[in-house]
């Protein structure tokens, strides 16, 4: 079986750096036209996938814009994941899960076993119960080919008041993460299969990211602020590793197909230059 750094490295080569969030906000959805109900939220999906499906690497449906509308909005987020996988896009999606060891089997079955109605091609995960807590996530997507996205600087400012404290070996919390991370993706080939969530909005940092060997989801571009020409002193040498991903400043050049498909290619220009 392929694992997920295989798979992801095929579909960047093929459609180019970028990950499209599916982040239906009520605003977007009145933006749109449509209504902020069950059906608005089904004809935004859908439009989502029409456009950007056949030819984006990475689509990031966000979990909460989903469940707000209950078991029928998670039915919608169902078959939107099917739908995406379905027109070769990899599915990230975004749950930012985390919770005890034993909980969080549970989570990893839900998202990562390939007979669950809501299996996809990797999620996001927050590390803050303890990197090791998270290993039922990395066992379960190993064995199924799917890769774990792991929270490690994010984009939003409080990040920092938890990322940034230092442990009693001089080392940051954020940077336990990425030690952690980049342990367990020594030598896989081309790329190992567990990721890591960078902000592009946190500037430089002085983390070390130069031994993670798997993928730097960069969010943070757009709506809140940071442009890629700012991704190479977030990622200095690892640039390589970088998969920028956008929401609403794609999202808001809907509904139109078209719209949507011109955003997505300048967003994919920007970052394939910046990324070099
Ligand atoms: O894990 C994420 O995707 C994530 C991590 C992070 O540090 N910052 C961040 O913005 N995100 C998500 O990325 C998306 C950003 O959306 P836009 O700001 O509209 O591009 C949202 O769905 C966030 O939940």
């Amino acid at each position: 079986m392929e694992t997920f750094g295989k798979r992801l490295t095929d579909a960047i080569e093929k459609r180019g750096p970028l990950c499209v969030g599916i982040d239906p906000h009520a605003a977007l959805l009145t933006r749109w036209g449509l209504t902020d109900d069950v059906a608005g939220l089904e004809r935004f999906a859908r439009t989502v996938v029409d456009a950007l499906a056949d030819r984006v690497a990475v689509v990031k449906p966000q979990s909460a814009f989903f469940e707000r509308f209950g078991s029928r909005g998670i039915g919608i987020l169902e078959s939107t994941i099917r739908q995406l996988r379905d027109a070769g896009s990899l599915v990230l999606l975004d749950v930012k899960r985390g919770d005890i060891g034993s909980t969080m089997a549970a989570y990893a079955s839900a998202y990562l076993d390939p007979a669950s109605p809501l299996s996809a091609d990797a999620i996001t995960v927050s590390p803050y119960l303890g990197v090791g807590s998270l290993q039922p996530a990395f066992d379960l997507a190993a064995a199924n080919g799917a890769g774990v996205f792991v929270l490690a600087l994010t984009s939003n400012p409080e990040g920092p008041s938890v990322q940034h404290a230092v442990g009693n070996d001089g080392r940051t919390v954020a940077q336990t993460v990425i030690d952690e991370i980049s342990q367990v993706n020594r030598g896989a080939e081309p790329l190992g299969s567990l990721g890591l969530v960078v902000g592009a909005t946190i500037g430089r940092t002085g983390h070390d990211l130069s031994e993670v060997n798997g993928p730097l989801l960069a969010p943070g571009l757009g709506a809140q602020g940071a442009t890629p020409s700012d991704l190479r002193s977030v990622f200095g040498e690892s640039l390589r590793n970088v998969l920028p991903s956008y929401s609403r400043e794609v999202l808001n050049a809907g509904p139109s197909v078209s719209a949507l498909r011109a955003a997505a290619e300048a967003a994919v220009d920007d970052c394939r230059a910046a990324l070099g």
